[in-house]
């Protein structure tokens, strides 16, 4: 792990060498190589042992960028991505194959039509990636589109700039460079990338940013994935296990020093159990960092100064009382994990997202209050945690939406890189991960072939119009409804005669028939 590796200073991408990387991007999926099974899985092998062999580069990009211990680096970044690329190897021939569609979903009449799904890749797509998660989430969408069969142009955050100059050195080396590539910068090259015309747009980031994108997508009607953040609520009652809810929930706060997306941003407790809750933070606190959390080598630091100042001054706007953490030191960008007790949804520990070590805690009176709150605050998050009874978190699940949720634990649904992740509303558009990535990047064709042997049972479609005809298809292709007019589900003889007969139902026939 300590091996020495050198990473060149940061780089910009040339603005007028942007359309040619677009340009080239393009040619190549026009070639229809990348549309190849065995170009995709190429690629896929290619990635996985360029991130074995890129491992110590990649982890002192990070450490240099985030002062990301190798542990977490390894769990979320590399590992994380080269099972990504085997997953992905495993199951990729089944889901590129055609799909046959059958009863139910074509009726049986149709069924000498042959209709199927292919799944073909959507053309070249861009990457825009965030500085929180540098490489797992600029890779992990590229994996969903190399196994599409896409081309790409990705875009690192310039705020990591380590990661992003190890990022284009492994593409540019190890993948086919005519397909995929990567544009370094900042705004400018971001725009000069935005004035070219892509199949879609993968976006990871802020929502203002992803605003702005979607903006400037829609003028070519292009489609956009937005990953975005939010301001995610734990929910805590009285049946919850405290020690046990503290400790994942603190967990969530120093994975990545909090720069998690997906973890919460503010706890609704029941107000009885917040001198215990607090108690349990600090034990856990406590057992994590024996010697305090700024001695330990395994927190990272915020990434840059300008997110430290932001986090800072949540701290310094909020008018509650910190009770776990609180120290902040901005020679190094460290923030202590830190948890602050408040009584107002407009408090700057409610109303801005963290995006960082520090969550708030609110008091409430009953689990009533606690959902209205948290529809308050943000009626659509990217996550949300609930800690109760197993009635209680359904009801969390069915009162409060949200991208995912996990429950009795900080974000373990977005843990595992096999299910589906995305937020929902102003949280997100659209999923990866896993199946989820390869339809992110495809595009679901359906095809039917008419059989010319078939051309007079077809017939019927053709003018001049014969509605007995009509009559007499539809006593083929139309199902009759099991329910009345008041909605009343109809069962029994009577139904099940009436279908056989053809007739309908009487509760159900219609006043013209
Ligand atoms: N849902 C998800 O999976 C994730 C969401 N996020 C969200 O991302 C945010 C933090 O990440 P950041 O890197 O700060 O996001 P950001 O939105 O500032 O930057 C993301 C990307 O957009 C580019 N960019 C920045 N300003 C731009 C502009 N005016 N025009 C065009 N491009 C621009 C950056 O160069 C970067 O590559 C948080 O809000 C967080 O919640 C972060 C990680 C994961
Ligand atoms: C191995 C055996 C067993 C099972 C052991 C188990 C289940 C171990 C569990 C380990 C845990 C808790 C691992 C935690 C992993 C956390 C990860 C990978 C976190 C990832 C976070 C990411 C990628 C964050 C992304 C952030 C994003 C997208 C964002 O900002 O939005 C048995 C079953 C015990 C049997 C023996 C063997």
């Amino acid at each position: 792990m300590a091996t020495k590796v050198s990473i060149p200073e940061f780089e910009a991408t040339a603005i007028d060498a942007i359309p040619q990387i677009a340009n080239t991007a393009r040619g190549a999926f026009r070639t229809h190589k990348t549309k190849k099974l065995q170009w995709r899985q190429m690629q896929l092998r290619k990635l996985y042992w360029a991130l074995d062999d890129y491992q110590p580069q990649i982890l002192a990009a990070l450490k240099q960028d985030l002062h990301r211990s190798d542990f977490e680096s390894l769990l979320t970044e590399v590992e994380w991505l080269k099972k990504d690329c085997l997953f992905m190897l495993e199951h990729l021939e089944k889901y590129a194959k055609d799909e046959k569609l059958r009863s139910p979903d074509v009726p049986f009449t149709y069924s000498f039509m042959n209709f199927r799904i292919r799944k073909e890749p959507l053309g070249t797509v861009l990457i825009i990636g965030p500085y929180n998660f540098p490489v797992q989430l600029l890779l992990a969408p590229m994996i969903g589109a190399i196994a599409a069969g896409c081309t790409a142009v990705l875009k690192p955050s310039e705020l990591t700039p380590a990661c992003a100059m190890v990022v284009k050195d492994l593409v540019e080396k190890r993948l086919d460079n005519t397909a995929i590539s990567v544009v370094n910068g900042g705004i400018p090259e971001t725009n000069a990338l935005m004035n070219e015309k892509w199949d879609k747009i993968f976006f990871t980031g802020s929502a203002a940013v992803g605003t702005i994108i979607t903006k400037k997508a829609a003028e070519t009607l292009t489609p956009v994935v937005l990953e975005l953040g939010g301001k995610n609520p734990a929910f805590i009652t009285k049946n919850a296990n405290l020690p046990l809810a503290a400790k994942r929930l603190l967990w969530g706060k120093t994975l990545n020093s909090g720069q998690v997306c997906m973890s919460q941003n503010y706890v609704l407790i029941d107000k009885d159990l917040v001198p215990t809750f607090i108690e349990c933070l600090k034990q856990a606190y406590k057992d994590m960092f024996p010697n305090g959390a700024k001695a330990s080598p395994d927190l990272a630091r915020i990434v840059n100064q300008r997110h430290f100042q932001r986090v800072k001054k949540m701290l310094d706007d909020t008018k509650g009382k910190i009770v776990m953490g609180g120290a902040v030191d901005e020679s190094e960008n460290y923030i202590e994990p830190t948890a602050v007790l408040v009584d107002s949804v407009h408090d700057s520990m409610m109303e801005e997202e963290s995006f960082g070590p520090i969550f708030s805690i609110y008091p409430v009176n009953s689990l009533d209050e606690a959902l209205n709150v948290a529809n308050l605050v943000h009626r659509t998050p990217l996550s949300l945690f609930s800690f109760g009874s197993k009635a209680e978190n359904q009801r969390v699940l069915n009162e409060m939406t949200s991208g995912g949720a996990t429950l009795n634990d900080a974000y373990f649904h977005g843990s595992i890189n096999t299910v589906p992740f995305g937020g929902v509303g102003d949280s997100g558009w659209g999923a990866y991960h896993g199946k989820a990535s390869f339809d992110c990047f495809t595009h679901f064709r359906t095809i039917s072939e008419t059989p010319l042997w078939a051309e007079k049972l077809i017939a019927v479609r053709y003018i001049p119009y014969d509605l007995s005809k009509l009559k007499l298809l539809n006593r083929f292709t139309s199902k009759k409804p099991n329910f009345d007019r008041n909605g009343k589900v109809v069962k029994g003889f009577g139904y099940w005669a009436s279908l056989v007969c053809g007739l309908g139902g009487k509760s159900a026939k219609g006043d013209d028939e």
